[in-house]
This record gives C-alpha cells, sequence and structure tokens, in this order.
C-alpha cells in the first residue's frame, strides 16, 4: 500500500462526511499504491464475520474508499472462533478466551501488527518476553508425568536432559543423524502424512512422543492423517530435491549458497509476499518492532476479541459499510445473462432475499476441501495463585500416553496465569483445558458443559495434583473448529481453485483458515494479500484467491529472516 492510497482515501474522507474512518496518523506511515484510473467494484460482499471477515472488509474498504461493502453474519455477534469473556470473580475480574488466545510474532504477524497500529491497539497489547517462565518453560506429559522441554538458557540443562533421557520421551530421537543416509521417497509418492515422513525420515517414536503432542497443540489434530506436504513443505520439497533433509540442507547452505545466512526452501510466492509485506509495513514504529522482536506471543488487556471489536468498530463508522448479523448466507451463485455478478441469497423466510454483487469474498466454510475438528475448551480459575507444580505455558499431551493417564483425551493444559499477565484483575491460578480435536472425530454428540468441566477437573487432578475447586468455570464447545489439512489437501485446494475460478471467473475470492492457514496471523494476512491483489484491475482478474496453489513454479532456497530484526541494507 503506498502513500498515494491513503491520501486519496483522506481527500475522499474530507470529501464525503460518509467515507471511510481515517486516523491521521496513518498516513506519515504507510504506503498506499494508486488505483488512479483503475475502475472500482461498486458492490461487495463479505460473506463471515470472523477474524477473516473482518480482516477482508477492513483491507478491501482501504483499497476501494467508494466501494459499497456488505458483511453478512450468521450469528448476532461478529469475531468468529475469537470469543473473549470477563467474568467477575472475589476481588476483581478474569478473561476467560473460549478459542484463540495469543499471537506469535512470527513472519506472518507483520500484517497483523500493522493493522494494530492503523486501529491505535497499540496501548491494549500485552506482551509475553521470551525470557518469561511462560516462553521458556514448555511441557509434554510423557507417561505420567510432566517434562520440561530443552529450551536455551534453561535452568540445571544437564539434570532436565538426563531426566527426559531416562522418561524414554527421547528414544529415537538420536536416528536424525542417520538421516542423511536414509533412501528418499518413492518417485511417485504425491503427499502421505506427518506421521509417516517422519517415521521414514526419523523413527516413529519421536513421532508419538513429541511431534504428536506438538500437533495437538496447534491442529488439535491426527499426525497420523495431516499432510507432511503441506505442513512441513520445506522438509518434504527438500527431500523431493536431494533425497534426504540433511544432505539438501548441506547442499543449500555449503555447496553454492546464493546469499549469506541459513538457507531453508520456500514457495517462490511466499518468498514474493514476504519481501511485499515487508515494504508494505515499513511504517510500523520502531518501538513497536521492538516490543515485538523481545516477545515470544502477545495479546490484549481484554482478550484476543479486543481486536475483533476494533474491526468491527472501525467499519462501523464507515458508511459504506453495512453489517448484517443474524443473517445467514443460504446460497451464492453466478448471475445469468452474462452479468459479471454474484447473486447472494440471504436470510430466512419469509425475509430472504437476493442480492448482486460484483465481487464477492467468502469466508465461510467450504465442503471437500478439509475435515474439521471439534474442540472444548475448559477456563477454569482459583483464587489460590500459584496452583501448579511449575511455571511455564503448560503442557501438551502427545498420542503415545496411555489411555489410563489420559481417559478424557486431553490435549493440553494452558497455565494461563503464567502465559499472559496483565488481564486479571483478581490474583489466583487461571487455567485451560483443551479437550477432543481428532479424539472426537466421527462422534455423533459430544460432552456437556457440565460434563466438559468434570473431565477438566479430573485431568488436572491426576495430572497436577491439583484438588481445590475452581470457583469461576466456563466450558465451550467450537464444532468444527480447526480445518485439518489431511493428506491429498493441496491436491483437493487445487482442484477447487480451478472450479472456483471457471465458475466465477473472478467474483468469488476466498478466505479462511481452510485456505490461508490455521492461525489468526494466517488469516490476517491472506485477507491483506487477498485486498491487495484486487488493487488497479486485480479485482476483474480470473483469481479466486488461490494463486499460491496453483503456481506450479519449484520451491527456491532463501534466506530465513526474522521479520522484526530490521538489516541496514
Ligand atoms: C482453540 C484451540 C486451538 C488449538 N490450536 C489453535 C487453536 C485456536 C491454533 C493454533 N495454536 C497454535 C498455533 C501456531 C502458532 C500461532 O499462529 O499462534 C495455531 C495456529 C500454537 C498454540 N497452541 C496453544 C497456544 C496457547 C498457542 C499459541 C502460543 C504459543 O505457541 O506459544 C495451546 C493449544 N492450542 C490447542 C491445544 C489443544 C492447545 C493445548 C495446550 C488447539
Amino acid at each position: 500500500m503506498r502513500l498515494k492510497r491513503h491520501v486519496q482515501l483522506l481527500e475522499s474522507t474530507l470529501k464525503h462526511v460518509s467515507a471511510r474512518p481515517f486516523l491521521s496518523s496513518q498516513c506519515n506511515r504507510c504506503h498506499f499504491s494508486s488505483t488512479s484510473g483503475a475502475s472500482s467494484p461498486e458492490q461487495i460482499a463479505v460473506l463471515g464475520g470472523g477474524i477473516s471477515g473482518l480482516s477482508s472488509a477492513y483491507f478491501t474498504a482501504l483499497e476501494f474508499p467508494n466501494t459499497k461493502i456488505t458483511i453478512y453474519e450468521r450469528s448476532e455477534e461478529l469475531g468468529g472462533w475469537i470469543r473473549s469473556k470477563r467474568v467477575k470473580v472475589p476481588g476483581g475480574e478474569v478473561v476467560f478466551e473460549q478459542g484463540p488466545r495469543t499471537l506469535r510474532p512470527a513472519q506472518n504477524s507483520l500484517v497483523t501488527a500493522m493493522m494494530i497500529d492503523y486501529l491505535d491497539l497499540r496501548s491494549q497489547v500485552l506482551f509475553t518476553q521470551q525470557n518469561s517462565a511462560a516462553a521458556r518453560n514448555r511441557y509434554i506429559y510423557y507417561p505420567d508425568r510432566l517434562l520440561l522441554l530443552p529450551a536455551p538458557g534453561s535452568n540445571d540443562p544437564l539434570v532436565n536432559w538426563l531426566r527426559l533421557a531416562n522418561s524414554g520421551l527421547l528414544d529415537g530421537v538420536w536416528k536424525v543423524l542417520t538421516e542423511a543416509w536414509k533412501p528418499g521417497r518413492p518417485a511417485n509418492m504425491t503427499d502421505e502424512s506427518l506421521g509417516s515422513f517422519l517415521s521414514r525420515r526419523i523413527d516413529k517414536r519421536p513421532v508419538q512422543n513429541i511431534a504428536s503432542a506438538v500437533m495437538h497443540g496447534i491442529y488439535a489434530g491426527d499426525i497420523w492423517q495431516l499432510s507432511a506436504k503441506t505442513l512441513a513443505g520445506w522438509l518434504w520439497h527438500q527431500e523431493g530435491r536431494s533425497g534426504s533433509i540433511t544432505r539438501g540442507l548441506w547442499r543449500m547452505n555449503e555447496v553454492d549458497p546464493p546469499v549469506k545466512g541459513f538457507l531453508a526452501l520456500r514457495h517462490p510466492y511466499d518468498v514474493d509476499l514476504f519481501r511485499e509485506m515487508r515494504a508494505e509495513t515499513d511504517g510500523i514504529p520502531t518501538d513497536f518492532i521492538q516490543q515485538l522482536a523481545s516477545c515470544s506471543t502477545f495479546s490484549f488487556k481484554n482478550g484476543l476479541c479486543q481486536l475483533t471489536d476494533s474491526l468491527e468498530a472501525w467499519l462501523e463508522k464507515d458508511s459504506n459499510v453495512t453489517i448484517k448479523k443474524g443473517c445467514r448466507v443460504n446460497s451464492f451463485t453466478k448471475a445469468k445473462d452474462g452479468l459479471q455478478q454474484v447473486v447472494v441469497d440471504v436470510g430466512d423466510d419469509p425475509n430472504r432475499t437476493t442480492h448482486n454483487y460484483d465481487l464477492v469474498i467468502s469466508t465461510l466454510p467450504t465442503p471437500d476441501v478439509t475435515d474439521y475438528v471439534t474442540v472444548m475448551t475448559v477456563n477454569l480459575y482459583f483464587p489460590t495463585p500459584n496452583l501448579t507444580p511449575v511455571q511455564g505455558f503448560g503442557y501438551l499431551i502427545p498420542q503415545s500416553v496411555p489411555f489410563e493417564q489420559n481417559p478424557e483425551r486431553a490435549l493440553g493444559v494452558i497455565f494461563d496465569s503464567d502465559a499472559i499477565t496483565g488481564q486479571d484483575t483478581a490474583p489466583g491460578t487461571k487455567l485451560t483445558v483443551m479437550l477432543g480435536g481428532h479424539w472426537w472425530s466421527g462422534w455423533q454428540s459430544f460432552p456437556s458443559s457440565s460434563e466438559g468441566v468434570e473431565m477438566a477437573k479430573s485431568v488436572i487432578r491426576r495430572h497436577l495434583k491439583i484438588t481445590e475447586e475452581p470457583i469461576a468455570v466456563n466450558a465451550t464447545l467450537s464444532e468444527n473448529c480447526i480445518p485439518q489439512y489431511t493428506v491429498g489437501y493441496e491436491e483437493r485446494l487445487k482442484g477447487f481453485a480451478i472450479g472456483a475460478q471457471n465458475e466465477f471467473g473472478g467474483r468469488l475470492r476466498v478466505v479462511s483458515n481452510q485456505f490461508n492457514g490455521i492461525g489468526v496471523n494466517d488469516c490476517i494476512t491472506g485477507a491483506w494479500d487477498m485486498a491487495r491483489n484486487l488493487r488497479g484491475e486485480g479485482w476483474k482478474s480470473k483469481s479466486c484467491g488461490l494463486d499460491r496453489v496453483l503456481d506450479e513454479r519449484p520451491w527456491v532456497p532463501a534466506e530465513h529472516w526474522s521479520p522484526y530484526v530490521r538489516k541496514k541494507e
């Protein structure tokens, strides 16, 4: 985005009392590209009011200040899976997060940082420092106790390594040293599960004991179903390129390095995207950059919903944006009679109506591309501080833990009081127990809230020896909340992208955790990328927003860069 676009936006704001809300401070911070001379769509519909929908509406509104944008959301509240709740307890209040709770300052967080800055939300951000217990102490429960994962600077590293080795958690890890001598995959193999890939390249035991726990923490998913090609793209392509990951790394970094620094394989689309992202987010203030560079995660004083609430408030101020809550989308189809429009059918009888749009941005789930898993989040608050036996982020439970140690099918427990400080006004211990995920796949019904709370209490009694009764609890069942990128995902996505392009000729764009990555940062970055591809005459192109999956260029060695470390060029 270049300066001109913001100036244009400012001008139109001044001209029309009703134009986009605008922060005067943005003007000298960001770069807006010019649309002068280019046409704009008159009417855009955004389907879905979660983080993908709100961000899509936000970035599209910035691109096209005079376009009418309508957001349709089925429920009465915007925000999707981001749901934070303030609960009164004796002595103050605590924040319960019912869905995602923190953001990581990873490469894909640059656009989020820019958005936070634009929304004037910086004063509300809470940072968890890299040297805090929450950042350094991550545990795995195996087979019947908490084991601290090694991290730079942790206490008693030798004792800890011995404890880990003695527990059996590290069995088979040493086989990573033999990876270079293992045969490459058959030429006709197009994808496999992450579990199978890592077992082939290393050993099955670390897959079951360590990697499966990590997959619980991110996807709440089954490592034997999730796609290696999608989740471990650069390792998968490294094996394809050099027959082995280790040999590939050696070749890339030592034999013929085109640039200095650690190299990894990346999709050329991502290389270009990161370059663009960096250029457009160049205006993020230095002190914010520094805060992000030194934290391990960040959130907001009132929880993650402060981001979605601010987006909603920003959009509500814009008279060109209409937000329709409690309005279901029944279908959307390409308009007949050669019209370059999409017809959207919304509402329930007798208020069911159809509307024509020049462009539809859908964030709704698309059948056949992914399965989903259901997660129950149980928040527990105890008035006594420091109830957990150790301090840290919390722990994950791998698939190898025997049933009798985890009959509730918990995926992990977050020590919220350590993980995010600054949200609660009452002292005490706050935990979140995550239940279900792939363990509940195929279930017809799920535990009730009260059953979930009992299951969570039973988990922490067994694992953490906490017997105190929580004085505030909240169980949330999020049905089909996390898409699963299972084996063959890329092929299915490709098929979907071609079909969508052919059917809608570019008048449908898709953005969601099904397509752009399952994290909040992924959805925001996906929305920004979609909107920037609409620029100029881009909105008339044939794309459906899934250009990356249709981009057949081979993966290339690219330098690893930290998003918040600004090198002198
Ligand atoms: C509601 C449950 C969720 C589980 N995973 C996600 C959600 C929303 C999505 C997710 N979780 C993480 C990532 C990767 C990095 C990121 O973009 O933030 C994603 C996409 C990592 C993660 N997992 C947990 C936390 C608190 C975080 C972020 C912070 C960090 O890495 O330090 C905890 C956790 N999430 C889930 C489970 C079962 C779990 C257990 C402790 C599922």
